[in-house]
């Protein structure tokens, strides 16, 4: 049976723990990041990402987000360090957004909402898949960088530019020599935490890297996102925004940061 989950009131967030259980579990995502209770860990490392263009394949409506697809059967594009042993590769990245300006992403930084959250995916070479590496504790790492309203950014614009290609659930179109570290904020400090998935399945097998520095969106360009749209062609045109999980209980996790 495929579970029509989504974020409007009768299948929204609220409503997953219907058909996912797990919803409720110890380590959901995302959370409210509080900066004077994170610990400052002189262990972690810088991190270490390596994106290569040539990975990137196309840009896929999926009906939740948007979301950019790597070739993964190498690690041309990987991540390592930071928390993580080992290379995890990049799979894709997407985006949550909101309705108006002042809401939106799924992390929040005490209580402060940012209009955008990016999630790059990476998955630990460890295991054979994404598929299989989805399912396991430490199986997939998420780079979270927020979006702030500020000048236009001229990187985000190249995705953005591929929208009339993908308007509809369902629309995809191909979208070669992306660099997705153009994405990236100058400075990679980050918070890190034990989290989940936060859409369905929501499963619990995620290391958070959230970078503390955003990144600038327009007011103009996230309304270029809410163009998008969650109905497929020939249904009731349906806007997609407001495509974000709440913050979740924290349950006693530790929150660390790499930074002083
Ligand atoms: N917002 S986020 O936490 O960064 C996020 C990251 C990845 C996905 C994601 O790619 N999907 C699509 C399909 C794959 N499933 C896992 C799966 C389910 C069943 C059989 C194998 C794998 C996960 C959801 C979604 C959300
Ligand atoms: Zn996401």
């Amino acid at each position: 049976m495929s579970h029509a989950w989504g974020y409007a009131a009768n299948n929204g967030p609220d409503k997953w723990c219907d058909n996912f259980p797990i919803a409720n579990g110890p380590r959901q995502s995302p959370i409210d990041i509080l900066p004077g209770a994170a610990s400052y860990d002189s262990g972690l490392k810088p991190l270490n990402l390596k994106y290569d263009p040539a990975t990137c394949l196309d840009i896929l409506n999926n009906g939740h987000s948007f979301q950019v697809s790597f070739s993964d059967d190498n690690d041309s594009s990987s991540l390592k360090d930071g928390p993580i042993s080992g290379t995890y590769r990049l799979k894709q990245f997407h985006f949550h957004w909101g309705a108006s300006d002042d809401k939106g992403s799924e992390h929040t930084v005490a209580g402060t909402k940012y209009p955008a959250e990016l999630h790059l995916v990476h998955w630990n070479t460890k295991y054979a898949s994404f598929g299989e590496a989805a399912s396991q504790p430490d199986g997939l790492a998420v780079v979270g960088v927020f979006l702030k309203i500020g000048d236009t950014n001229a990187n985000l614009q190249k995705v953005l530019d591929m929208f009339g290609a993908i308007k509809c659930k369902g629309k995809q179109t191909t979208f070669p020599n992306f660099d997705p570290a153009t994405l990236l904020p100058g400075c990679l400090d980050y918070w890190t935490y034990d989290g989940s998935l936060t859409t369905p399945p929501l499963l619990e097998s995620v290391t958070w890297i959230v970078c503390k520095e955003p990144i600038s969106v327009s007011s103009e360009q996230m309304g270029k996102f809410r163009s998008l749209l969650f109905s497929a062609e020939g249904e009731s045109e349906c806007c997609m925004m407001d495509n974000y999980r709440p913050p979740q209980p924290l349950k006693g996790r530790a929150v660390r940061a790499s930074f002083q």
